[in-house]
């Protein structure tokens, strides 16, 4: 059987650790010596644009929103679905290889018992080689986890130029605008998509009617417009209306449409990051970032904003089905919140995280009765991870 994979973050506690004082000390010194932040290329899918051009952005962006990481709509495989891929691919070439060889003048019966042999390989992975297959066109290796270092970027936000201090997402394109946080000296990287044909941000009141098939929701046409070569994501935003214990009825929540496998890298958390001075405390969307930033959802976001709290859906011992983490893309080093399957998730069930205890309690929301254990969160007090056996953060690392 899988095994779970384990993910050392929730939403509720810092995702990285917090800078020591020498740390903070040298990036200042870094900060206060250095010049406004290198504007970069995009280096990732065709071409290059250096510079923005502020006549290309929305009027309407809010003005506080500094910058955009997490930019791409589609799916991406992390390292540790790498295997499970190549894998695959190894098994399709070797049946290539089989077909050849009996045309070339191997016995045909020879064909056909290799055929019956895959054959079988194939029903012993069941769905799981249909959800392989889904994904054996996406390029491999793109993403790997990763984490961000711990610096303090409170004193880079103020030095960013201001023609690129206003960005949001454009979920028409594959990558819009990236905070690259893999070097001492954060960069901003731009894409050749800023100058893609633009369709509306996606926003609480472009939420899908519920009334109309999911296939033409907003989100699925933005989905669609963003990559058509893309297949639709595995995963649906369906308005809850059960079962009548659900914590969230009538709200919306983010559902499986295929089998999902642990270590399946699902989407990214896709929003407007939001330095803690301008963030909206009574957020419903936030997702920490680093000690001064976080990615709130609330106005801009994707899927990702969709994923309820597993607290009333499934038991203690069922869990989160899936975490948030941080990533970097091999191909630009950009920074991502990725969200993973830590947990089989059948088609139809529902997709949902810990946010932590900490997010329910700064509600003012029962964190006890009947649905909401104590005990659940003991780890989180402990100051252990929720995911991790040891507290070590360095449990998913590859
Ligand atoms: C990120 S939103 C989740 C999506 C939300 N259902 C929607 O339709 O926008 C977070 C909010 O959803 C609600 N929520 C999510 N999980 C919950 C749970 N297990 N129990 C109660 N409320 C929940 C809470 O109001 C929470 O502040």
């Amino acid at each position: 059987m899988d095994k779970d994979v384990r993910l050392p973050q929730d939403a509720s506690r810092p995702l990285v650790p917090k800078p020591t004082h020498a740390a903070l000390a040298q990036d200042e010194e870094a900060s206060s010596s250095s010049q406004s932040p290198t504007l970069t290329h995009g280096g990732g899918r065709g071409g290059h644009v250096s510079e923005i051009d502020p006549s290309l952005l929305p009027t309407n962006w809010p003005k506080h929103v500094n910058y955009l990481v997490n930019y791409e709509y589609h799916p991406t495989i992390s390292a540790s679905v790498l295997d499970l891929v190549q894998g695959r691919r190894r098994k399709l070439s070797k049946r290539a290889k089989n077909h050849r060889t009996a045309a070339e003048g191997g016995t045909e019966s020879r064909g056909e018992a290799d055929n019956d042999e895959e054959e079988e390989e194939d029903e012993e992975a069941g769905e799981r080689s249909e959800l392989e297959m889904e994904y054996d066109d996406i390029p491999l290796g793109d993403a790997i986890p990763g984490y961000l270092p711990p610096v303090s970027l409170s004193g880079h936000l103020e030095t960013v130029p201001p023609a690129v201090s206003v960005s949001a997402m454009d979920l028409s394109s594959s990558l819009l605008a990236a905070v690259n946080l893999t070097d001492s000296q954060p960069t901003i990287a731009f894409s050749p998509a800023v100058i893609a044909p633009r369709v509306p941000l996606l926003s609480p009141s472009s939420i899908p009617d519920p009334s109309l098939p999911s296939s033409a929701t907003a989100l699925d046409q933005l989905a669609s417009t963003a990559l058509p070569s893309q297949k639709p994501p595995p995963y649906e935003i369906r308005l809850i209306t059960g079962p009548p214990k659900h914590p969230v009825l009538g709200s919306y929540g983010l559902f499986a449409t295929k089998n999902l496998r642990p270590g399946l890298h699902l989407l990214d958390y896709i929003s407007l990051v939001t330095p803690d001075e301008s963030a909206d405390p009574d957020s419903d969307h936030t997702l920490y970032l680093t000690n001064d930033l976080n990615l709130d959802a609330s106005v801009h976001g994707n899927h990702g904003r969709f994923v309820n709290d597993f607290r009333g859906i499934r038991t203690q011992t069922q869990g989160p089905n899936v975490g948030w983490d941080l990533y970097r893309d091999r191909r630009t080093g950009q920074v991502r919140m990725g969200c993973k399957v830590l947990k089989f998730i059948g088609k139809g069930e529902e997709i949902v995280c810990t946010y932590g205890k900490a997010y329910w309690k700064s509600r003012g929301l029962a964190v006890g009765g009947e649905e909401w254990e104590d005990g659940w969160d003991t780890d989180l007090e402990d100051g252990k991870d929720v995911f991790s056996d040891n507290g070590d953060d360095d449990d998913d690392k590859h």
